[in-house]
């Protein structure tokens, strides 16, 4: 990217989370990604671009080793003109949702990530005029803690995901409770997998968001601004669905095409689209802890109706999807078992604060940082050492439990596919796509005592005000089937 001639007209405002703002080039697959601060506690220059360098080095020496090279996009730092950041911030102050503006862009700074536009196919080049679809979801946390620090048995019953949503609506972060429950999606089920995107579907929150040709088409900006009509959605999809039929008409032909497109995204999360292996990680044992959701709608409809064989037919150990919840169980402890050792660390520090940049708390995120993450073993020795290596796989776990899955899509037809590009089949048409990793952003070492605070609220919200009311006669046929229902397999 030639920065010296930027123009703010050649960017659009594309989305924003809570810690960084995203703006897109209309013609180039690119899109800058600029930090966000609470008003007046703006960083210096320096600060930003160390911050912006540690991310970038961090995606690209550790997420990657987590991931796989092609999931993974650190992209890289750039410097911007100061006049072209301070106008791009003008231009596209007023498209941004209002529940997002108690931060503001840096503009002082003129550092910037840049990275490949992932609403398109994953390549840095020019916009390509064939239709492109681009599927992103938040899928969270998708396991049950196994840990046995885990002081309430709610925990190692419901997820945290589920337990969330009922504080969130309280709070008025939502307006409705969603039926989406990660475990469902992590399951490798079809039809658990089915019935949570169907859920995400009808209740996207934060949780999903489908563009086309780079434009968002269906999702939340926020509570107040929020694109969810299904015949509006269909609309968009027929002529990539069904690219020889008429007009889209009526609710069956509605619910058809979502099918196909729960099919298609169900199967490209399924895939395998890495060919190297990641890392030499040691994995956790994905058959830890439970593999259902007592407050899942699936689980509950499935034992409601007697049948007590939840499938749960396991994640390929090629997808994506794996790979997160791999990097996701590198909590092992929960935060009730690993924040005494965050406070031997803190402990430590005070006594030595000298030692912060020793052990790496703040990167850098080097290949040496990477080593120290491969010692899985949950045998406390007493030691700093111990104590920082379950910080810092928890910061990762943190971390992946927070990013997003990207899925582009475009149309191709048979003799255009060629070998070497990953192809999913709908019933009527057939698409190139890709997967990919994004918000791979480390979490911050200071944020862990907000984590603990943070699941005793949800939880004992819950155990309050949800199951103090839930129906006993459900709670006791999960009980007595407990043993019936099926694990995934290791
Ligand atoms: O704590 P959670 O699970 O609510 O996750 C936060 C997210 O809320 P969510 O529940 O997904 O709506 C939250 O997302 P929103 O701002 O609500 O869209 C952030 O991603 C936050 O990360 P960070 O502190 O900005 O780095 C996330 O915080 P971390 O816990 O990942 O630090
Ligand atoms: N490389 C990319 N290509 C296309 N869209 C992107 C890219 N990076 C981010 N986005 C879009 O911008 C949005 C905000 O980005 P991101 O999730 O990185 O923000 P964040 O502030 O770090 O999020 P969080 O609230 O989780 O902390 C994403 O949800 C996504 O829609």
């Amino acid at each position: 990217m030639e920065v010296g001639k930027m123009d703010e007209n050649e960017w659009q405002y594309h989305g924003e989370g809570n810690r960084s703002l995203v703006v897109s080039h209309s013609q180039r697959c690119v899109v800058l990604r600029f930090l966000k601060f609470p008003p007046n506690r703006n960083k210096t220059p320096e600060e930003i671009l160390h911050h912006l360098q540690n991310l970038v080095d961090f995606g690209k020496h550790v997420m990657k080793q987590f991931f796989g090279e092609n999931y993974v996009h650190p992209g890289e730092v750039v410097q911007l003109p100061l006049n072209f950041v301070k106008q791009l911030c003008l231009k596209i102050q007023s498209e941004r949702p209002e529940s997002r503006c108690d931060k503001d862009l840096d503009t002082l700074s003129g550092y910037a990530m840049c990275l490949p536009n992932l609403t398109r196919l994953q390549t840095y080049h020019f916009v390509e005029h064939r239709p492109i679809l681009c599927v992103e979801i938040k899928p969270k946390c998708g396991f049950i803690p196994f840990s046995s620090h885990v002081s309430q048995e709610i925990k190692h019953k419901v997820c945290r995901y589920c337990m969330h949503q009922h504080l969130k609506v309280a709070n008025g972060k939502w307006k409705r409770l969603s039926k989406y429950c990660p475990l469902d999606l992590f399951s490798g089920s079809k039809q658990r997998m089915h019935f949570a995107l169907k859920s995400l579907l009808q209740e996207a929150q934060n949780n999903l968001k489908i563009f086309k040709n780079g434009e968002l088409i269906y999702g939340c900006k926020d509570d107040q601004d929020c694109l969810s009509d299904w015949n509006e959605l269909a609309r968009h999809l027929k002529p990539l669905f069904f690219p020889s039929n008429g007009l889209v008409s009526g609710p069956h032909c509605t619910r058809t095409i979502i099918k196909e497109l729960i099919h298609v995204i169900t199967m490209t999360l399924l895939s395998n689209t890495d060919a190297c292996r990641a890392g030499d990680m040691k994995t956790v044992p994905i058959s830890q802890g439970r593999s259902y959701c007592e407050a899942s709608t699936f689980s509950k409809e499935l034992v409601r109706n007697g049948k007590h064989k939840m499938e749960g037919s396991g994640l390929p150990r090629d997808c994506l999807l794996y790979k997160t919840l791999q990097a996701q169980m590198l909590d092992m402890l929960d935060i009730e078992g690993l924040y005494p050792l965050y406070s031997r660390v803190e402990q430590y520090l005070e006594e030595f604060p000298e030692e912060r940049n020793t052990l790496q708390i703040g990167g850098p995120y080097n290949e040496a940082f990477y080593e120290k993450l491969l010692d899985l073993s949950t045998e406390d020795d007493g030691t700093v050492a111990f104590a920082l290596t379950k910080v810092q796989q928890y910061r990762i776990a943190m971390t992946a439990k927070d990013c997003s899955i990207m899925i582009a899509l475009s149309p191709c037809l048979q003799d255009e596919c060629s070998e070497q590009k990953s192809v999913v089949l709908s019933s009527k048409s057939r698409f190139t796509f890709s997967v990919s990793v994004l918000d791979l952003d480390l979490k911050p070492y200071e944020s862990i005592p907000h984590q603990y605070k943070l699941d005793g609220k949800i939880v004992n919200y819950y155990l309050k005000n949800v199951q103090a009311k839930e129906d006993p006669v459900m709670s006791n046929l999960f009980k007595e089937n407990e043993d019936c229902i099926v694990l995934h397999k290791v």
